[in-house]
């Protein structure tokens, strides 16, 4: 462990990978970040793309917008725009000792072990956990966000 609580091997920096679409950050956004950085030295996020998030609408921001604000979070060392077609070439590029997937994300942890097995990636694969509400009436899910924008201005 380093002095600010980050793994080390004493010779190269560890690198941590966390992803997802980060579309209206939120506390539970920070929670994750924070939590996944503490897998490395470094903190390495790939942003997905517009045209792969589709198990839920449309992203509202357009993709370098979330890289850019994702790139601003004190816990993040570089943000990075997703690949359009193949997951794994931003991976490849980063050559993460660690990938933490979000508490919620639909990736199964076996099946991205294995697909990075299968390309010959040697990276670890963990989950972070969820926030937990520290108010009542805190909003954790950019969906729920949009829901109130709805509510009260639509
Ligand atoms: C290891 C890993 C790498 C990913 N790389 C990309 C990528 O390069 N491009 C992309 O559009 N999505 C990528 N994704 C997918 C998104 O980050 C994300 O899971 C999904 O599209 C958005 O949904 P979410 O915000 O609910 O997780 C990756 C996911 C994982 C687990
Ligand atoms: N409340 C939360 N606590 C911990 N992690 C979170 C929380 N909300 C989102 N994350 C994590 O942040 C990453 C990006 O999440 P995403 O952009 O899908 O946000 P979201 O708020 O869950 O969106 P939506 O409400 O539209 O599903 C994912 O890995 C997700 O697991």
């Amino acid at each position: 462990m380093s002095g600010d609580g980050r793994e080390t091997t004493g010779g190269e920096p560890t690198r941590a990978v966390a992803q997802g679409t980060f579309d209206l950050l939120h506390p539970g956004h920070v929670h994750y970040l924070r939590e996944a950085a503490d897998h490395g030295d470094e903190l390495h996020v790939i942003v997905a793309r517009s045209s792969n998030v589709s198990h839920k609408e449309d992203p509202v921001l357009p993709a370098r917008q979330r890289r850019d604000v994702v790139g601003a979070i004190d816990a993040v060392d570089e943000a990075h725009l997703g690949h359009e077609s193949d997951i794994f070439v931003p991976i490849e590029r980063i050559d993460p000792d660690v990938i933490v997937l979000g508490y919620d994300q639909h990736h199964d942890e076996d099946a991205v072990a294995a697909a990075l097995d299968d390309r010959g990636i040697d990276c670890d694969v963990a989950r972070a956990g969820p926030r937990e509400p520290k108010y009542e009436d805190e909003l954790l899910s950019t969906g729920r966000i949009v829901d109130r924008i709805l509510e009260r201005r639509g």
